[in-house]
């Protein structure tokens, strides 16, 4: 790609010497400098339109955080870019509003597959390929939750592009198909909503790097529409901690192969 100066990939600013081969990733720039509060060593090596990244190590390894904004584009984006530039494992950690009763504000959700309601994966594979997360993270980022003693649950995630519809579906011009997808994916189980794990997931399977995701619950709108408890949780810290357990578990994992 010509847009590349000094070696650097063309949206993050990073180069091959930047970051480690683990890469967590929040949506929210500002979570990047809370993430890399638990790395050793951390220095900011990127900060790039919505792209910060600090890189830093975990358990000797040399790893990064890179914010990917809000959305699938700019988050596949950065994917591509990080996995030019050698990075082969990523975590999203992110935000998620609760869809089934049980999910409740400040669990934790590990998504093993998302729902490609939105526009970025349907530019990579057919509608017909899942958009999944890999097996290994998903099942350390479960083993990271039980570690810390979080109250965790696994299963399909929904994305989209527009955060008011799923908020204010019925404002839409077209509400008649959100507010009936939304049912649909009610009656299938479908634990979260959120927005980049269905572009991520799929664009991890494209280019053969592992991917998982799990996210803080700030809220639930059906435990709100059902009038039952429903405080608004903003502090992501323990799905960051369970993040970066995760990574730890993996590097361990990875020198014993
Ligand atoms: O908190 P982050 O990681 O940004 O994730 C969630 O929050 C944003 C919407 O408020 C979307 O990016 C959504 O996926
Ligand atoms: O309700 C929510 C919360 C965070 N992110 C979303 O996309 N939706």
């Amino acid at each position: 790609m010509k847009y590349s100066k000094d070696n650097k990939q063309y949206h993050i600013g990073l180069g091959v010497e930047d970051i480690g081969k683990y890469v967590i990733l929040p949506g929210d720039p500002k979570r990047c400098e809370k993430i890399a509060a638990h790395f050793d060593d951390a220095k900011l090596v990127g900060d790039n339109r919505e792209y910060i990244t600090y890189t830093g190590y975990l358990n000797g390894e040399k790893v990064s955080v890179t914010s990917t904004g809000i959305g699938g584009p700019s988050a596949a984006i950065a994917m591509q870019e990080l996995t030019k530039i050698g990075a082969h494992t990523f975590i999203r950690v992110g935000t998620c509003g609760g869809m089934q009763k049980n999910i409740k504000s400040g669990d934790i959700v590990i998504a093993n597959a998302a729902i490609r309601a939105e526009g970025t994966s349907k530019e990579y594979a057919p509608i017909e390929f899942p958009a999944v997360s890999t097996f290994e993270i998903t099942s350390a980022l479960k083993n990271a939750s039980n570690k810390l003693d979080l109250t965790s649950h696994v299963g399909v995630v929904q994305c989209k592009d527009s955060f008011y519809g799923q908020h204010e579906p019925d404002k839409m011009p077209i509400s008649y198909e959100l507010e009936n997808k939304w049912n649909a994916w009610l009656k299938m189980g479908t634990l979260a909503s959120e927005m980049e794990s269905a572009a991520l997931f799929t664009v991890a399977n494209y280019l053969n790097v592992r991917c998982g995701s799990c996210f803080l619950v700030v809220a639930n709108q059906e435990r709100e529409k059902a009038g039952l408890e429903n405080p608004v949780v903003h502090d992501t810290e323990m799905a960051i901690k369970v993040a970066v357990e995760a990574i730890r578990e993996l590097i361990k994992a990875d020198k014993n192969k």
